[in-house]
């Protein structure tokens, strides 16, 4: 990483696919008939946990360099598996899985790593259980995650909290229940589990807040291009932004409204920055160029924006400390069930730096004009990549070596992070 220090970054990259997208592909494409191609999929730690479970319970999955073939016989002839399931350190494979296995009615169990096994799963667990699944948790909410089979009925549920997991287990288990599952969202979340069910034959409608799906519908097989992850592309955006004399274009990347939060945020800032929306349907694609800009904006956001750039506070973080005016984020209390605390992660090691925050339970505030100098310094990863990426950014864009403790976490979900930093590096 000190190779990337006292360096100016200028040109174009294409980031790894989706994680979202290529979670949900390997999911749908298990329980559809036929065969489905996954292009530009996301090869990741977390979507390689997806893969092994859905091989797991029966689908025939081929790993080529630019795609993955997926050969189902469709969800009646997926069956249980013969050992306990592992998802790593992947929340949306646990609360996913979860709706898929209850829908199709198998039985099992699955545990993650310590991380995966602090996390709630109770959120998942009450809507199903409503439904009339079986599924038991350690201490009521946490993995070790059993699942047992059940006829499932369609329920009418509006949900507590705005996640994308919950509502994705809830239609996963609603494609196998009887009846019309409908789900109510007062924020909405990223929508990627309705556009490809749709794409994928289910019966589903969504419309102002609510999403409508007939149960008991046969899927079929459909192939899916995995456009660029906007949350991976959300670091490299950053650096173009506060590093000086970088310009950097981010190709192909998602610009799905759910998901595109970190973009109206950085426009409020008045960041240097150029958007090309690309034809095609589905999900929306789009060029991103970012370059640097000496004078940064404040923001003060909450509400119906938050879920929409929930995984990019990390960086928004940093680059708040770099802005000119006080920068607020609030209603953000699902930074706390992330891989790890992620407002305290985020106070603890930008603090360091003499970096002031006011500290809240749903977020916090950066007050302005708090970095001077910064010193090498040893700085904790907390094992979760959003927040070791967030300091590579840093010690790039400070040109100062930050011992990070563990960055292998980086590969959950950008296992090519250093080397396409690499690719955009020209000597000042
Ligand atoms: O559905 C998804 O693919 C995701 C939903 C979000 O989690 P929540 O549903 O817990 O908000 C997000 O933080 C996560 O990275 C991916
Ligand atoms: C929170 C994240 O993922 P997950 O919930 O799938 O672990 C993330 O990618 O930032």
């Amino acid at each position: 990483m000190r190779q990337l220090l006292n360096s100016t970054f200028e040109g174009t990259l294409r980031v790894p696919g989706d994680k979202s997208i290529t979670h949900r592909s390997l999911m749908l494409a298990a329980l559809a008939e036929g065969r489905t191609e996954i292009k530009q999929p996301l090869k990741s730690e977390d979507t390689y946990r997806t893969m092994e479970i859905m091989r797991a319970i029966g689908a025939d999955i081929t790993e080529l360099d630019d795609k993955w073939i997926i050969e189902s016989k469709g969800h009646e002839h997926l069956h249980s598996p013969s050992a306990a399931l592992y998802t790593g350190n992947s929340g949306t494979t646990s609360r996913l899985i979860i709706g898929l296995l209850a829908g199709v009615g198998l039985r099992a169990e699955f545990s993650g790593d310590d991380s995966i096994n602090k996390r709630p799963m109770d959120r998942v667990q009450k809507p199903l259980l409503e439904m009339g699944a079986d599924i038991r948790l350690k201490d009521e909410k946490y993995p070790p995650v059993h699942i047992f089979p059940k006829p499932l009925k369609a329920i009418d549920y509006n949900m507590p909290i705005a996640s994308a997991q919950v509502k994705s287990a809830i239609l996963l288990a609603g494609l196998f229940a009887e009846g019309t599952t409908v789900v109510r969202e007062s924020s909405p979340s990223r929508d990627h589990s309705e556009i490809m069910m749709q794409q994928f034959g289910a019966d589903l409608v969504s419309k102002d807040g609510v999403i409508s799906l007939e149960g008991k519908k046969t899927l079929k097989a459909s192939d899916v291009t995995v456009p660029g992850d906007i949350s991976s592309a959300a670091f490299p955006i950053a650096l173009a932004i506060l590093k000086p004399g970088a310009s950097i274009t981010i190709e192909n990347v998602s610009l799905n409204p759910t998901r595109s939060g970190i973009l109206e945020v950085l426009e409020m800032m008045g960041a240097d920055m150029h958007i090309e929306t690309l034809p095609g349907g589905g999900e929306a694609i789009g060029n991103i160029t970012a370059s640097y800009t000496p004078e940064l904006r404040g923001f003060n956001i909450s509400g119906e924006i938050i879920p929409r750039l929930i995984d990019e506070i990390p960086i928004l973080a940093l680059l708040a400390a770099y802005s000119s005016e006080p920068c607020t984020v609030s209603d953000a209390e699902e930074l706390r069930f992330k891989e790890t605390d992620r407002i305290r992660a985020v106070v603890d090691e930008l603090s360091k730096f003499g970096i002031r925050f006011e500290e809240k339970e749903d977020g916090f505030t950066v007050i302005p004009g708090s970095i001077d100098s910064v010193p090498e310094t040893d700085v904790k990863g907390y094992h979760d990549h959003r927040i070791i990426m967030m300091l590579i950014v840093f010690s790039i864009v400070s040109d100062t070596p930050l011992n990070i403790d563990d960055s292998s976490a980086i590969d959950i979900s950008y296992p090519g992070f250093i080397n396409d930093l690499e690719s955009l590096r020209k000597d000042a």
